[in-house]
């Protein structure tokens, strides 16, 4: 799609970051980073060790403060906001699959504590009939037989059921912008793979802009319309449609070593 009809969302503007600034240890982490991102893209975020990605998605989701700049989301700036009033328009999945849900808790209180307009309701009121039916309906789209499991406490759940699990209660508010950091690192191959596919159709059916922290080359080609290489705190490449659709691994891997 041609980018000058879409929307931006995201508008990120001279973002710096230093860590312990003024010291020997001073780290300049993210270099007058500017980028634009549009209603509906699923960016797949690369780069080496320690290039900066998280901390970009930290500052973006405010659980690190920006030294300079601005992030202006849907034409506010947000940079001085905290943490719990960018949660109501963005939401995250970590690499940690324990990180997204609440262990002691069943899969259907996770649920009900995902719904943010239930925040109110009571977790001993939760087992009417159509919400139970509603709850089954939603894990069934996941396909990892979380259905049959609602009354199961989630620390029981496989690493891959759980983040399944993270993944639908991080995007059942819709957010804005939902933040992948490296959400499926933790799992074996075959997981994965099953967790990036169910990415790709919540991601396709609510139309979320994404974007996807991930040292799998092949899933940075495969999944998302963008693709962006963070090199030492700067965005050393921004490809998105069929530049996107053309690019090679061979290419990307020469990339990371110029
Ligand atoms: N809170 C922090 N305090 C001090 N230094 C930090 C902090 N967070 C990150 N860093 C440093 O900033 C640099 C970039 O880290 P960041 O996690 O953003 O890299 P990354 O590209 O996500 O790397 P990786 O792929 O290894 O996760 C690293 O040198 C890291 O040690």
């Amino acid at each position: 799609m041609d980018k000058a009809k879409k929307s931006e969302i995201l508008v990120v503007k001279n973002l710096q970051k230093v860590f312990f600034p003024g010291t020997e240890n001073e780290k300049h982490i993210l270099k007058n980073i500017n980028l634009k991102i549009y209603n509906g893209d699923f960016i797949s975020v690369i780069g080496n060790n320690g290039a900066g990605k998280s901390t970009l998605l930290n500052t973006i989701a405010g659980t690190l403060s920006a030294d300079a700049g601005e992030i202006d989301l849907d034409n506010h700036n947000i940079v001085n906001k905290s943490i719990a009033y960018r949660a109501r328009f963005m939401s995250r999945v970590f690499q940690d699959p324990k990180m997204g849900t609440a262990g002691d808790l069943s899969v259907a209180e996770n649920l009900v504590l995902a719904q943010k307009h239930t925040h109110t309701a009571s977790l001993h009121r939760f087992k009417t009939a159509d919400k139970w039916v509603e709850f089954k309906k939603l894990l069934k789209t996941l396909n990892m037989g979380l259905e049959n499991r609602l009354e199961t406490q989630v620390k029981y759940l496989s690493g891959g059921q759980r983040q399944a699990l993270s993944l639908l209660m991080a995007t059942l508010s819709k957010p804005d912008l939902l933040l992948l950091d490296e959400h499926t690192a933790a799992l074996d191959p075959k997981t994965s793979f099953d967790v990036m596919d169910i990415t790709q159709s919540i991601v396709q059916r609510e139309k979320l802009t994404t974007m996807m922290i991930t040292h799998k080359m092949s899933d940075a080609l495969k999944y998302g319309n963008r693709l962006i290489m963070v090199q030492d705190g700067q965005i050393k490449l921004d490809v998105s449609g069929l530049d996107k659709e053309n690019l090679k691994s061979e290419e990307l891997i020469q990339l990371f070593q110029e």
